[in-house]
């Protein structure tokens, strides 16, 4: 096996997805980015889950909000609901591990909060009940999917946004999904502070 020319295989296939990307996702995300500012500046807060990577990634997002990303900025509020070891263990040992981000948001998420749901597949139970706890305490949502959008495409009302990486390849999307975290981050503290570059 030629090590080498697998890695150099890996990097020209996340370049070529992310170039693609480009293209099928600046517009998405600079609604995604609007939604989320609007809900900040309105005293609102961003929820985030999603399993495995997606886990860390929503994590990832909720600490350079609440702390920061590139620029001084007031922390901002977000919660990533895969953190809390108590809370998850206890839903999916007392009801089931569907229900695990869907009663956190049940429990934390207000009128005007936005949901960032992600699932490589779309088709994440949990994530689908956490949507669908958002939209009855009239939360946006913000999906992050891939591989088509799986069942969370359906799921979405008409005024969410869908970030759906135009890939099939689970690793392939995730590094998307990092970049696109990182839009919103910038794209959040330049309407923020009126960043015009
Ligand atoms: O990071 C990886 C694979 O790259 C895994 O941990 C992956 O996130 C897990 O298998 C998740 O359970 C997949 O869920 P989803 O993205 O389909 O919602
Ligand atoms: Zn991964």
């Amino acid at each position: 096996m030629d090590l080498i020319s697998r890695i150099s295989r890996q990097f020209d296939d996340s370049v070529r997805v992310k170039q693609q990307s480009r293209e099928a996702l600046a517009a998405p995300i600079a609604g995604a980015i609007d939604t989320m500012t609007q809900a900040l500046l309105a005293n609102g807060k961003i929820l985030a889950c999603g399993n495995g990577g997606s886990a860390a990634d929503s994590q990832h997002f909720a600490a350079e909000l609440v702390n920061r990303f590139e620029m001084e900025r007031p922390p901002l509020a977000a919660i990533a609901l895969t953190t809390d070891s108590s809370t998850l263990t206890s839903i999916a040992n007392d009801y089931d591990y569907v229900q695990v981000f869907s009663k956190q948001v049940q429990a934390l998420g207000q009128p005007g909060d936005v949901l960032l749901a992600i699932s490589t597949s779309g088709n994440s139970p949990n994530v689908i009940e956490a949507i669908q706890a958002a939209h009855e305490r009239d939360m946006r949502v913000v999906a992050l999917t891939g591989k088509g959008g799986g069942k969370m495409t359906e799921t979405l009302a008409p005024d969410d946004i869908h970030i759906c990486v135009p890939s099939d390849r689970t690793a392939r999307i995730q590094e998307v999904h990092l970049v696109v975290l990182h839009c919103l981050c910038d794209g959040i503290d330049c309407l923020l502070l009126g960043v015009e570059e």
